[in-house]
């Protein structure tokens, strides 16, 4: 993991921000250098507005000066930036490991066009090392993980300082151990058939463009 690849990632993606853009704003760290890359470029004249997919990223974008608009007032987004915790080579995604998949899902999904910045750790040959985030209402969350043991995996409801870790939305998330994911989207959609399930952290078949950053070097991957 590099702080000095995920600013060089994200320098990369601003890049094609365009005046007058509609912008979705992911979340996480290297989004955050996102956030940093942007404002400068802001300060400089650019005209863009940000919807952010966490309230972290929220509040950076505030004290940055990015013009934010509310989501209930639009619904096309030109571009979304976002990171990711795991990459293949397919360019599915595991995500939520910042615990904001949802908002994130539903902000990448609506976007024209979404690219994803990493630094290289985060490309793997294939999913499922990262524990994959599965968010839950905590009502019966235990039904939930039972669940989730039947179709093989190994969940645990994800805490911070101790204390349940509760998500922008008010609900808990399982970090799911599945082993090696064969079948990405076949998971997602065994997943999402559960009551009690509220998303994946599984983004398949989403992304137009993926900027890895390796020893300051960009690698950039299109959907072909
Ligand atoms: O999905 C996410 C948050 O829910 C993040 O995009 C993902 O965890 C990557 O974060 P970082 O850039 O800090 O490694």
């Amino acid at each position: 993991m590099s702080d000095q690849d995920k600013r060089v990632a994200a320098e990369a993606a601003v890049k094609y921000v365009k005046n007058g853009m509609t912008l979705g704003l992911g979340s996480g760290s290297t989004v955050n250098w996102m956030l940093q890359c942007l404002s400068e470029r802001i300060n400089e004249g650019l005209q863009v507005r940000g919807i952010p997919s966490s309230k972290k990223t929220e509040k950076l974008a505030r004290e940055l000066g990015i013009p934010l608009v509310d989501f209930s007032t639009t619904t096309h987004i030109d571009l979304a930036i976002d990171g990711a915790d795991e990459i293949d080579g397919a360019l599915n995604l595991v995500k939520g490991g910042g615990g904001s998949l949802v908002r994130e899902k539903v902000v990448d999904a609506c976007a024209d066009e979404l690219i994803i910045i990493a630094d290289s750790s985060k490309v793997v040959s294939q999913l499922g090392t990262f524990p994959l985030p599965v968010e839950v209402l905590p009502f019966g969350y235990e039904v939930t993980m039972k669940n989730i043991e039947r179709l093989g995996g190994i969940p645990v409801l994800r805490r911070k300082d101790k204390e349940v870790f509760v998500s922008d939305n008010g609900n808990y998330i399982l970090d799911c151990q599945f082993g090696k994911i064969e079948d990405a989207l076949g998971l997602h959609g065994k997943l999402i058939q559960l009551v009690g399930v509220v998303e994946t952290g599984i983004f398949a078949g989403m992304v137009e463009k993926v900027i890895v950053a390796r020893n300051g070097q960009i690698e950039l991957t299109e959907r072909g």
